[in-house]
């Protein structure tokens, strides 16, 4: 899996958020933008992932010199990010096993197992609308990093995480091998192993 940007820019209304953004992105390597707030690591991440349009340039997806189709980018993706909202209405098990329809997990992890790997097997038959920000969070990092994809996107990956979720996290993000894992973040913590650090601003 390889992503290409060329010249990619995003606007909202007649502030450019970024320009003249030329990246390629190489599967089993880690990238992590960082910026101050407003800087646009999220806006970057989304509209990589095809979440948001691109207001200039070309996004190309490709699996070993094969054009992806942008309709099928999903297939090969999953996001955690906080303002990307979970289906409230459904139990844990409920979400895992619809997300599972879709989107398998890796190494035949069941929704049952992958319960117990977020260590949230207490919750598993409550509603996701009443579990605390935390525990949300944990179940969207669970789904990035158990779900059989080949790009996983992670923005602010530890918001609302305690201590023993943010060790959860660094334990499972280095466990991360032949994905291309972009992340955008403004905590060295939650990127100290990544080799590739891009500062967002150069792209003002
Ligand atoms: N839907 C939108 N409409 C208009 N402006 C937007 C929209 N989304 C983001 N912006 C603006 O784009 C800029 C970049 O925002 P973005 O959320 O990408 O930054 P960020 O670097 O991720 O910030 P943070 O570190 O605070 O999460 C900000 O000035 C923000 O106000």
């Amino acid at each position: 899996m390889q992503i290409t940007t060329e010249r990619l820019g995003k606007r909202f209304r007649r502030e450019w958020i970024f320009r003249n953004v030329d990246l390629t992105l190489l599967a089993g390597n880690s990238y992590t933008f960082v910026g101050p707030n407003g800087s646009g690591k999220s806006t970057l991440l989304q509209t990589i992932a095809g979440v948001l349009p691109a207001s200039e340039g070309t996004i190309r997806y490709s699996v070993e010199e094969k054009p992806v189709e942008i309709d099928d980018w999903f297939r090969h993706l999953v996001i955690a990010a906080p303002y990307l909202e979970l289906i409230e209405e459904l139990t844990l098990l409920e979400l895992l096993t619809f997300h599972q329809s879709f989107k398998p997990f890796k190494n035949g992890i069941t929704p049952d197992q992958l319960c117990e790997l977020m260590y949230l097997n207490h919750a598993r038959n409550k509603e996701i609308k009443a579990f605390s920000s935390g525990m949300k969070q944990r179940v969207k990092l669970g789904l990035a990093f158990y779900s059989d994809a080949s790009i996983v996107i992670l923005d602010e990956p530890t918001s609302n995480l305690d201590k023993q979720g943010v060790a959860w996290y660094s334990e499972q993000v280095r466990q991360l091998s032949g994905q291309l894992l972009l992340i955008g973040s403004n905590q060295p913590d939650e990127y100290d192993f990544c080799p590739n650090v891009i500062d967002i601003s150069r792209w003002k």
